[in-house]
């Protein structure tokens, strides 16, 4: 079976790609914080606190509607018949028709739980206690499992395996699917209403497990666990980290032979790009379009969320956010650019991924691997192979040590991830390109347009994804330019700021290989009336450096006036951001002056209180802890090598309260003086060694 339509796609999608290609860094910054506390990190929330509510695990909520929904692998069309295979024989092999085979996680002899994250507890529901339990533990490696009786071989529900295919390094690669990843069950917090799929990562072999194990290594799963829980609590949108167990039997071959582990996690959804380019490989068009409408009716939540057309789509910039509740079968737009709900559901995705890498590009995180079969449908940041924050500031450093050409690097990340976007606008073309004739019995049977509905088809494919593309572009900017206002401090954005501030600032970090998390948490806490002179400020400017001096081949003195003239820059910009006409001129002055119109003061100043608020509102942006490779490779070492434990709490819960200024003594939102390690606070939120810096990970796990 061809796919004429999608193969237009893909001509399309090389000429689209220069409409969003990457641009050098410093022109696509980008963040979504207001001053006060986002409401995604409020609803992070990395509090532990109690509820009334919590349940225990066996009182969770819990559903299997992603099976009950989509096709099983026909060689095994019930639980029952996996249950009965032996373990061994669910071997790899490639899968057709299907997006799930059915498939236990493999017994595991006294696991030991390691660590869980509170935080992860209290937005699934349950009780904090219940990590105590033994159902809990058992539970976390997939020796208990839920929904099914072993003895009777019945239940409502049984674990599985994700089928699904991807382009990795940009080409090609065939099935997939989780090899080692099973899911258990979807839980739905009661508080919330949230649905979850619970799954553990590392559970042995699955028919998607290709030439490897099944397995997953401690030090990959330590790296997910922190991680995982580590962006979420910074407000980006992330796949989330229960609980990581040890299995002490389990010695694992990668370069060396290490221990195994196991790490429950959990997302809204698993669904990645991948699942449909496999699809679409397949030619299986009515799969495609059954996992699209599951993707809009259970994931999202329905089609009347999904956003109606903008106002004007060919000027994304200056639309308003679109409107939502638009019924499903309706269409929207002109002849020629008509959009159904399937294009809507594009756009959806579009719009999350593009807020999603915005703010990897402001906060500084590398995945390292954006591989189609990475990137989710829900623009959730997911799969934590060789990812990294960035140390000194390099727009070219991917922290994938086998990416020699630079894909995956900080400044190629909007790209490559609108690239992996038209590949899903390939598998999509032709349900977003079929306007009103979406639901015409005959393509709905056939899934293919007519002869004569071919051309306008095209068309209209073509024409929607390269609205789509202005789209993204529009949204990443947008989200872009509010994140890195708030890390700035600024309670108002300006049109001249990315040329005038943001891009100075980013080109001054990367001249003179200063630290890119440092620099936010230090600019914090610097007073503004402290920036009044040049000799101020060039006495300030060494804050930005580390102790031992800057590693660049920058002079000392050259680099302090750098920092000193973009300091200048930024003392005009908070001037007159939260400077009054009154303050203007009142004092000291700086030499440098504002942007014509731009209502730059070249003087002036701001109230103690107001700055008081300014470093209040930056510090709860900009974290003081960010789990590096230089840290999460010291945990691995003294977890792994030195048999420590308590550590695994500590970086947890530092992950978990990223801004504050210290943790150890301090009472948390459970109550009670938080035990923590002053000397290790200090060492990780400090400047990091010299030989640490920029370091590369392989992608083995
Ligand atoms: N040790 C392993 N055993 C079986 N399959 C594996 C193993 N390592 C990787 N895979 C599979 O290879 C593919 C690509 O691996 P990748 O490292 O991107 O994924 P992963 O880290 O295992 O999974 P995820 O994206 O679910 O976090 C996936 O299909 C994955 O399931």
């Amino acid at each position: 079976m061809r796919f004429p339509p999608a193969a237009r796609c893909l001509a399309l999608a090389q000429r689209l790609r220069p409409v969003v290609a990457i641009q050098p860094y410093h022109q696509f910054p980008f963040a979504s914080f207001s001053t006060n506390m986002s409401p995604a990190m409020a609803a992070a929330g990395n509090g532990t606190a109690p509820h009334d509510e919590d349940c225990t695990l066996s009182e969770l909520p819990k559903s299997w509607r992603f099976t009950a929904s989509l096709p099983p692998d026909s060689l095994y069309p019930t639980p029952a018949d996996s249950h009965k295979t032996p373990r061994d024989q669910i071997g790899p092999r490639q899968v057709r028709g299907a997006l799930f085979t059915w498939v236990r996680p493999e017994k595991q002899k006294d696991p030991e739980l390691l660590a869980v994250s509170p935080a992860a507890m209290r937005d699934l529901g349950l009780a904090q206690s219940e990590a105590e339990t033994e159902e809990f533990r058992q539970t976390a490696v997939g020796n208990k499992i839920h929904g099914w009786d072993e003895e009777t071989l019945s239940g409502p529900g049984y674990p599985w395996a994700q089928c699904y295919g991807g382009y990795q390094f940009g080409d090609w690669a065939g099935q997939l699917g989780d090899g080692r990843a099973i899911s258990l069950f979807e839980a739905t917090n009661p508080r919330s209403g949230t649905r979850y799929e619970v799954q553990l990562k590392g559970a042995g072999l699955t028919p998607y497990s290709r030439f490897a194990d099944g397995k997953a290594v401690l030090r990959s799963s330590i790296r997910e666990f922190v991680v995982s829980e580590a962006l979420h609590a910074l407000g980006i949108p992330s796949t989330r980290a229960l609980a990581l167990s040890l299995l002490p039997h389990s010695r694992v071959r990668r370069e060396t032979i290490e221990p195994g582990a196991i790490v429950v996690r959990f997302a809204q959804s698993w669904l990645r790009f991948g699942t449909f380019d496999l699809l679409r490989a397949r030619g299986d068009r009515k799969l495609l379009r059954r996992l699209a409408t599951y993707v809009a009716e259970d994931v999202y939540g329905g089609w009347d969320k999904l956003p109606a057309r903008l106002d004007d789509p060919t000027k994304p910039d200056d639309t308003p956010e679109p409107a939502r509740g638009v019924p499903a079968d309706e269409v929207q737009g002109p002849p020629g650019s008509e959009e159904n709900r399937f294009a809507r559901l594009y756009r959806e995705i579009v719009r999350r991924n593009a807020a999603t890498v915005a703010h990897w590009q402001a906060y500084g995180f590398m995945n390292g691997v954006l591989n189609t079969d990475n990137t989710s449908i829900l623009g959730l940041s997911i799969d934590f192979g060789p990812f990294a924050f960035m140390d000194n500031f390099d727009p070219a450093y991917t922290p994938n040590h086998d990416d020699h050409f630079l894909r995956y690097s900080y400044r190629n990340q909007p790209t490559i991830i609108w690239w992996n976007l038209v590949r899903l606008a390939e598998a999509l073309g032709e349900l977003l390109g079929a306007g009103a004739g979406v639901d015409d019995p005959i393509f709905v049977e056939k899934g293919v347009p007519t002869e004569a509905d071919a051309e306008p088809l095209i068309s209209r494919a073509e024409t929607l994804i390269g609205l789509a593309a202005d789209e993204y572009k529009s949204v990443f900017m947008a989200t872009y330019k509010r994140l890195m206002t708030s890390r700035l401090g600024l309670r108002t954005q300006r049109p001249t700021d990315f040329d005038a501030l943001f891009t100075p600032l980013l080109d001054t970090l990367e001249a003179l290989e200063l630290d890119y998390h440092l620099f936010f948490r230090r600019l914090s806490a610097i007073p503004i009336s402290s920036l009044a002179t040049d000799a101020d400020r060039l006495e300030r400017a060494a804050t930005f450096f580390y102790a031992d001096g800057i590693s660049a081949p920058v002079p000392e003195p050259e680099g302090r006036q750098r920092v000193a003239d973009w300091l200048a820059l930024y003392r005009d910009r908070v001037v007159s951001d939260r400077g009054t006409l009154a303050d203007w001129g009142s004092s000291g002055g700086s030499n440098s002056s504002g942007s014509e119109g731009d209502g730059g003061s070249g003087g002036g100043a701001v109230s103690e209180a107001s700055d008081a608020e300014r470093m209040a509102a930056m510090k709860r942006v900009n974290p003081n802890f960010v789990p590096r490779g230089w840290i999460l490779d010291e945990l691995i070492r003294r977890v792994e090598k030195d048999g420590e434990r308590d550590v695994l709490r500590r970086v947890m819960h530092m992950a978990l309260h990223p801004f504050e200024d210290s943790w150890d003594g301090r009472t948390f939102d459970e109550g009670t003086a938080y035990k923590g390690d002053r000397e290790e606070e200090v060492r990780w939120t400090s400047d990091m060694p010299r030989k640490d810096r920029a370091m590369q990970c392989s992608c083995s796990s």
